[in-house]
């Protein structure tokens, strides 16, 4: 297996232009570095990020692009420095695959907000070949940005916890949002948001989804936990529930008024944006005045944060619900995440889809 990081040929799923469409695409994995992890990709996430990327949302996109940030793998060579992992370990990698490890952010453990970072994919890697993502047999990464998937968890179920999972985490940490009793509201019931459900009541929040329908109702007070579900269009539920949340994790990935969530906030609440939209959203600044309340935003989490999210999951005993797919849907899956039909994950099983055939 040691040839597999060295200038190896693999196949990934790419998508070629903003159709979005992926296909079988050969390109070679970079040589093993001293500090490289060589994974066996098992299984991959599919975020709402990768159709934002996929199909050039952000007028950013490069060609051809293997997606995938929500990671699984089994490490099948190590690098001369690497003392972290060694080969058999099962591990993650997410979002950030390298920053400059010298700025403010990096010295603080918050590389996350490195300038320099490297994404996972649609960048360029410090060799000056593009990076690819999960959607692959195999992948090559930094052992700073390898975690080591706890063996109580179930390693598919892991997967959607490398984005979805430490995207809520994060924030609740930082805003010192961790502690039990808190009203929280999750604005959107998606991949993030039921991680935000799973997250939050393990926390002992009282939690409150804010749909944009009735259909997940049953799903998540029954299966999630959630202790109230408010249809945004329902204008008796939403008067009802003003001035009430100590915080709303906002998920919805497109333009959306913020007002009626905004004075669903207590005063000193917090509203967290997370969804990445590529328009401008407003507000009218009483709103947010008479209330002391704050508008802020996050970017998953770091990666001192990433193994304690995943112990926390361990521990409580969270995994992520997923329909588990092989490769050869993953068109209709895109497909359906961007019509809002799944609950709540889609995650490839890469190793079981054979893609090197
Ligand atoms: N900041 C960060 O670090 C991260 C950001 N993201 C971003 O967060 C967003 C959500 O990601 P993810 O959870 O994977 O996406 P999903 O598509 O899984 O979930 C989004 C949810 O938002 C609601 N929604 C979808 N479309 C609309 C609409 N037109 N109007 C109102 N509500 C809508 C739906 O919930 P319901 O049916 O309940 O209304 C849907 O399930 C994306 O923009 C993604 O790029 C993702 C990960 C990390
Ligand atoms: O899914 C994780 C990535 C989130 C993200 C946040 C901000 C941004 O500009 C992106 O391109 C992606
Ligand atoms: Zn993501
Ligand atoms: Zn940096």
């Amino acid at each position: 297996m040691g040839s597999v990081g060295s200038d190896k040929q693999i196949t990934g799923w790419a998508a070629r232009d903003s159709s979005g469409i992926l296909s079988p695409y050969k390109y070679s994995l970079r040589t093993t570095g001293a500090e490289d992890v060589v994974m066996k990709v098992l299984y991959c996430g599919i975020c709402h990020t990768d159709i934002h990327q996929t199909k050039n949302h952000l007028g950013m996109s490069n060609y051809p692009m293997v997606p995938g940030h929500e990671v699984v793998g089994e490490v099948i060579e190590v690098g001369s420095d690497v003392t972290k992992f060694k080969v058999g370990d099962v591990v993650g990698s997410g979002v950030i695959v390298g920053c400059c490890r010298s700025c403010g952010p990096c010295k603080s453990d918050i590389e996350q907000y490195c300038n320099k970072r490297v994404w996972s994919y649609n960048d360029v890697y410090t060799d000056g070949k593009p990076t690819q993502g999960g959607f692959a047999s195999a992948m090559v990464v930094d052992q700073k940005f390898v975690v080591k998937i706890p063996e109580k968890l179930a390693p598919e179920q892991a997967a959607p916890l490398l984005c979805a999972g430490l995207t809520v985490y994060s924030p609740l940490k930082h805003l010192g949002l961790m502690e039990s009793g808190l009203k929280a509201g999750i604005l959107g019931l998606g991949g993030v948001g039921h991680m935000g459900v799973k997250i939050a009541k393990a926390m002992g929040h009282h939690v409150t989804v804010i749909s944009s329908s009735d259909k997940k109702r049953g799903e998540a007070m029954d299966d999630l936990g959630a202790d109230a579900y408010l249809v945004s269009s329902d204008t008796e539920g939403m008067a009802a529930t003003v001035d009430s949340l100590d915080y709303i994790i906002d998920t919805i990935p497109v333009f959306h008024p913020l007002e009626p969530y905004l004075s669903l906030l207590k005063v000193g609440g917090k509203h967290v944006i997370m969804g990445v939209i590529n328009e401008p959203l407003k507000f009218l600044t009483p709103v947010i005045m008479l209330g002391r309340k704050s508008i802020t935003g996050s970017f998953i989490g770091s990666m001192t944060e990433m193994p304690e999210m995943l112990e926390f999951c361990a521990e409580k005993g969270l995994t992520s619900t997923i329909e588990m797919v092989k490769m050869d849907y993953v068109n209709k899956a895109f497909e359906r995440l961007e019509r809002n039909d799944v609950r709540y994950r889609f995650v490839v099983d890469v190793a079981g889809s054979n893609l090197e055939q």
